[in-house]
């Protein structure tokens, strides 16, 4: 004879199974549950919440949406500065790049390779989420690199954003920077509802992510088709691995996303041999990209490096020849 269960075990249950479905979904991109089964259970939690308020936790799949609009965004100091990228537009660029990588270590190396983290350079807005004690705690834009807005609010709507680590080993305090953007498909789609419903229309996937993230009410955010994609770490207390690819491994096992393209090549020949193939794949990425993005693979190294005014000596971006559309003029940036 099974025991009924009581309203918070089965609460719990119910979170552990749509946490998991939600994992598979939207960060393993391989769904385990036909929708209808997913809304059941997602109904019920939520109902048992309603007729339960006091079980109601902060990470509760129930908890993404909800509030209501803010008056303002609130702003956020980046203890560790969010600096951009220098650029690479040529190959000569990239052999000076890695020259001055080599030169610029401790003890400068010549002839000996140095290992590069690969990752394509998603068009989107550039986040940092943070996490205590494994709980989403805060979001922010990168805003000028040391002032953000806190937009904790809409990055909770982000599906694909784990609301709780996954897993153990994590950092005590570890913040999670990346990419918000939004896939080709889900642009076309959004500007389509705008064009049926008379709202707004967006010039590119970048200004639709940066005006969804930019809402004062998150429910608006929450019906658009965002996504995250993580490529690195700011302020953390604890442990973390001592390579760019070992960071990123344990943040995917931590249940965030990272790049699929990721790769690590050995030298500058690798570098541009993985510039040369992503650029001949870019069209059918389901993402735009404007450029591939390669890091200083050992974490060593790249303190010794460290960071030139407001750009980081150990890391560049190798952009793609700029199209011609109007749109890229038309980009607004969003700070
Ligand atoms: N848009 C991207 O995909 C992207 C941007 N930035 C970085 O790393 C920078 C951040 C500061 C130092 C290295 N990586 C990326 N993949």
């Amino acid at each position: 004879m099974t025991l009924t269960p009581s309203p918070a075990e089965r609460v719990q249950a119910l979170r552990d199974q749509i946490n998991e479905h939600n994992h598979r979904y939207y960060v393993l991109d391989e769904p385990s549950v036909p929708d209808a089964e997913y809304d059941r259970l997602f109904n019920e939690l939520k109902r048992l919440e309603a007729e339960n308020p006091d079980l109601i936790l902060p990470d509760s799949p129930t908890q993404r949406v909800g509030g209501a609009p803010l008056s303002a965004f609130g702003t956020v100091a980046h203890d560790v500065p969010m600096l951009s990228l220098g650029n690479a537009f040529e190959e000569q660029d990239m052999l000076d790049f890695d020259r001055r990588v080599r030169e610029g270590l401790d003890s400068p190396v010549d002839a000996e390779q140095i290992e590069y983290c690969c990752e394509p350079k998603l068009d989107g807005l550039a986040v940092s989420l943070l996490y205590e004690d494994g709980l989403l705690t805060r979001g922010a834009t990168r805003g000028d690199g040391t002032t953000g807005e806190d937009i904790t609010a809409n990055v909770r709507t982000i599906r694909n954003i784990p609301l709780r680590l996954r897993g153990e080993g994590w950092p005590r305090v570890l913040e999670v920077r990346g990419e918000v953007y939004m896939t080709k498909a889900g642009f076309e789609q959004l500007n389509e509802r705008q064009r049926e419903t008379g709202g707004k229309t967006f010039a590119n996937p970048r200004n639709a992510a940066a005006g969804s993230l930019r809402q004062l009410d998150s429910n608006i955010t929450a019906n658009r088709p965002l996504e995250f994609c993580c490529y690195g770490i700011g302020r953390f207390e604890g442990e973390l691995p001592r390579t760019q690819v070992g960071i990123l491994e344990a943040l995917r096992g931590w249940g965030l996303m990272i790049s699929r393209e990721l790769k690590l090549v050995s030298g500058v020949e690798g570098c541009l041999e993985y510039y040369r193939d992503l650029g001949e794949r870019r069209a059918d990425l389901t993402y735009e990209i404007d450029g591939v993005v390669f890091k200083v693979n050992d974490l060593g190294y790249q303190r010794e490096l460290g960071f030139r005014s407001r750009e980081p000596r150990w890391a560049i971006a190798h952009k793609f020849p700029a199209s011609e559309e109007l749109t890229e003029l038309l980009d607004v940036e969003f700070q």
